[in-house]
């Protein structure tokens, strides 16, 4: 079974990910991430760094995709592992769906278009959703560098899109409530779709 976990900057995916190291210790899943699970998540990381343009950028992260499936999330199904991902395909389509609007036509189409051939599907999206007000609040207190509040506003907007248009695979996660009640709810899900 394919988990992701998804959400703008600061909706506590890190957080709920590393929660669910202990909560679900028993299963063995796989846990893992994007970008950064392969040394192309390397390329990523300095792509963001020195703001190169968005389609150098994006096709990074969909090389850092192709090698994640490659070297981790198949060979893990393989072995019936139960694989969860922090970002997965969708993070494309709703950061690169912004991204690349007025570089490309239609970005999110040829987004889906380039990664279908490819791709595996997750059988479970998570969506973390907050108030993009409460997130940059998160992120203040964390980081210096973080996408500004006008593009997470229109990232969220994609994500609750692709929410209404796969209500059987995406489970809206409350990312407002406490970091235990988050991962308790999360977990118990993962638990009752791996039956
Ligand atoms: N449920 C929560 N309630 C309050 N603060 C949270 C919650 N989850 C995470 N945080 C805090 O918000 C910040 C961003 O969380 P993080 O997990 O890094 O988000 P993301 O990985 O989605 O960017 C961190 O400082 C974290 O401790
Ligand atoms: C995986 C992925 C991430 N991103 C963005 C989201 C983040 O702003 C940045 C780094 O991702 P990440 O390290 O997951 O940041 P965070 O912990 O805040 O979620 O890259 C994309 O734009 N496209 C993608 O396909």
């Amino acid at each position: 079974m394919l988990v992701t976990i998804e959400g703008i900057d600061g909706s506590g995916k890190s957080t709920l990910v590393e929660g669910l190291h202990a909560a679900l210790a028993d299963l063995d899943p796989v846990i893992t991430r994007e970008p950064g699970a392969t040394w192309v998540g390397e390329a990523v990381r300095r792509s963001i760094a020195e703001n190169t343009d968005p389609v150098t950028e994006c096709l990074l992260f969909v090389a850092d995709h192709a090698a994640h499936l490659a070297h981790v999330v198949r060979p893990a199904l393989a072995r019936g592992q139960i694989v969860v991902s922090d970002r997965y395909s969708d993070s494309r389509y709703a950061y690169q769906g912004v991204t690349l609007e007025g570089v490309i036509p239609d970005p999110i189409t040829w987004l889906r278009a380039v990664h279908a051939p490819f791709t595996l599907v997750p059988d479970l999206t998570f969506l973390c959703v907050l108030p993009v007000s409460e997130a940059e609040k998160r992120l203040k207190a964390k980081r210096e560098h973080f996408e500004d509040a006008e593009v997470l506003e229109r990232v969220q907007k994609n994500y609750l899109a692709f929410a209404r248009a796969e209500p059987e695979r995406f489970v809206l996660v409350d990312a407002l409530l406490p970091q235990e009640d988050v991962c308790g709810f999360v977990a118990d899900e993962i638990r009752r779709r791996a039956q």
